[in-house]
């Protein structure tokens, strides 16, 4: 079976990231990618990755154009340009995986307060599936929407959630302090990423008002049952990609590092992409891999963990094709590493 793929967005990095796996995968045809450019620019004058090995050209295709060539399509746009267009592409009977946050959070107020405006699509926003299928496996199969996570709450809900869940770390007071990669901003340019402005310096963003924060709470809410406050640092560092996310949380129970890690291990067993590990994870450990890897430490009254992850694999794009392959029934490790 061939599935026919579009990407929306194609111009960006999650697209570039999306392009280097799907050109591997066996069942497989790209057949649209899109951007606002008017000229039809060749795929390799934009990636030039991709010289003498897909040749294509990005258009400037709406919805009806792309449905028309396409089984499935990757939504690699900003918040809110995506929730304007993917409704056409359901309705048209396409499967989606959104890799923007318009689908990740179910209540359309708290979307609001965080990302300003009214939701574009709220209802379907409400029930829509969120693909992190380390936590939330049930439905992916059947889903024709999926949400793919944001960054940063996959690093921290996969090392946090089986904890609280397990009883072992309390809802309140946790901390995650997490250090990205430049990519995550996008290649759409910005100020602050400007190489004078980003390079050899380190710096905190979004303190206190990140729209991952709650997409955070919400992973660690409905997986556990208990109402989880998280306090979300972000900081950008003056490397390509990757994230580490270091978080503190308040013990609920006496537990040795021992048994804090067994507990992680049983909960990811049968996990492809999760490696839990006794020694320390770093973000060049999974770079350019699908792998998330965490460890668990006791430090005086906290349990801390350590995860890293790829912003634009594990973090966008390989994720996004984790999801596609569950929705296909493909293999899920299928064109990942
Ligand atoms: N970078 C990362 O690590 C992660 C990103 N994401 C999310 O994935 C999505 C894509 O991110 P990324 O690839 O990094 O972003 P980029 O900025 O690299 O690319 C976004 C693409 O969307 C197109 N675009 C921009 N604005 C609009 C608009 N208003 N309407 C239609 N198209 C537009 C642009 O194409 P053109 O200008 O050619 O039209 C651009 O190439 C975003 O929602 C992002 O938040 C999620 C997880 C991680
Ligand atoms: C370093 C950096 O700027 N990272 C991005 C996170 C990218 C991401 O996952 O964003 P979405 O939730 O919008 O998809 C940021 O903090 O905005």
């Amino acid at each position: 079976m061939t599935v026919r793929v579009g990407i929306l967005g194609a111009t960006g990095y999650t697209a570039l990231e999306l392009l280097k796996i799907l050109v591997r995968h066996p069942e497989v045809e790209v057949t649209a990618l899109t951007t606002r450019q008017e000229d039809r620019p060749h795929l390799s004058a934009i990636h030039p990755q991709f010289h003498k090995v897909l040749d294509l050209h990005l258009e400037n295709w709406g919805p009806q154009e792309v449905a028309e060539r396409c089984d499935c399509v990757f939504g690699c746009l900003p918040h809110a340009a995506s929730a304007s267009v993917i409704p056409e592409f359901l309705e048209a009977g396409l499967k989606v995986v959104d890799l923007s946050a318009d689908y990740r959070l179910n209540d359309p107020a708290v979307y609001t307060q965080w990302y300003g405006g009214d939701h574009p699509d709220a209802e379907r926003m409400k029930t829509t599936l969120y693909g992190l299928p380390e936590l939330f496996r049930e439905g992916i199969a059947e889903a024709q929407l999926v949400a793919n996570p944001g960054c940063y709450p996959t690093g921290v809900s996969l090392a946090l959630a089986p904890l609280l869940k397990g009883g072992f770390i309390r809802p309140d007071g946790i901390i995650a302090d997490c250090k990205s990669g430049v990519s995550g901003a996008g290649r759409t340019p910005k100020l602050g990423t400007l190489y004078p402005e980003c390079n050899e310096s380190f710096s905190a963003y979004g303190v206190g008002t990140h729209r991952h924060m709650p997409e955070i709470e919400q992973n660690l809410t409905v997986y556990s049952g208990k109402q989880a406050s998280v306090i979300f640092t972000p900081h950008l560092v003056p490397m390509d990609r990757g994230i580490l996310s270091t978080c503190y949380a308040l013990p609920d129970q006496d537990a040795s590092e021992k048994e804090l890690r067994s507990l992680l291990e049983e909960t990811y067993a049968n996990e492809p992409f999760v490696r839990v590990r006794s020694d320390l994870p770093a973000t060049k450990h999974v770079s350019g891999t699908n792998f998330c890897d965490i460890t668990v430490r006791r430090v005086k009254d906290r349990v801390l963990t350590i995860s890293a992850i790829d912003n634009l694999i594990k973090g966008a794009s390989g994720a996004a094709v984790q999801n596609f392959n569950l929705m296909y029934g493909f293999a899920e490790t299928t064109a990942l590493l």
